[in-house]
């Protein structure tokens, strides 16, 4: 749930696949890309969109954790880049990162750090962190919770009038 005074923005598989399918669109004239790097888990469902659109076939993972529930917390790096990736990078390949949003830019800061050449993507971005985006698609303003289809679940809702039906 999203907290008190704080707007709320579901976003539906089938817009989640468009905005996505958008996102690669705009990145084909950056690319071509050696590999992606995504930023697990919210990165895992727009890399393997964009991955698909930009046929890239290397798909690298890093895990950062930031937030408990909406809570955010220091940065915890769980997994990181592997090797092979990083070396890719520093032999001049072209590396993409991919995230699902930006939100205060502190996910973004850490994952750019470990790659600083690379180009970092996101779907969706507040304003706060949008500076440390080099592509997104949609801004939404920082009082917004983004809900994202895998965070939901198919519900009743009551009439516009009011009443329950
Ligand atoms: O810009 P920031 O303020 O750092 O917030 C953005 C990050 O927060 C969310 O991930 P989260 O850490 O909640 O983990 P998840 O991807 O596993 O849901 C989101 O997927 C971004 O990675
Ligand atoms: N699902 C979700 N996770 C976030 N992490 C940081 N901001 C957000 C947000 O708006 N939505
Ligand atoms: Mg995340």
């Amino acid at each position: 749930m999203n907290n008190p005074g704080q707007k709320s923005f579901p976003v539906s598989w089938d817009q989640f696949h468009r905005d996505s399918r958008a996102l690669a669109w705009r990145l084909t004239s950056v690319g071509p890309f050696d590999a992606i790097v995504a930023i697990t888990r919210g990165g895992l469902v727009p890399a393997a969109i964009v991955a698909r659109e930009l046929n890239i076939r290397t798909i690298e993972s890093v895990a950062v954790k930031s937030y408990d529930h909406q809570a955010q917390s220091a940065i915890k790096v769980l997994k990181p880049i592997s090797q092979q990736v990083l070396d890719l990078a520093q032999g001049g390949g072209k590396i993409l990162i991919v995230d699902d949003l930006v939100d205060t830019g502190a996910t973004a800061r850490a994952v750019r750090e470990m790659l600083p050449g690379a180009h970092f993507a996101t779907v969706y971005a507040k304003p706060k962190g949008r500076e440390m985006v080099d592509t997104f698609i949609t801004e939404v303003s920082q009082d917004t919770w983004i809900f994202f289809p895998w965070d939901m679940d198919v519900t009743y809702a009551a009439p516009i009038s009011g009443g329950t039906d």
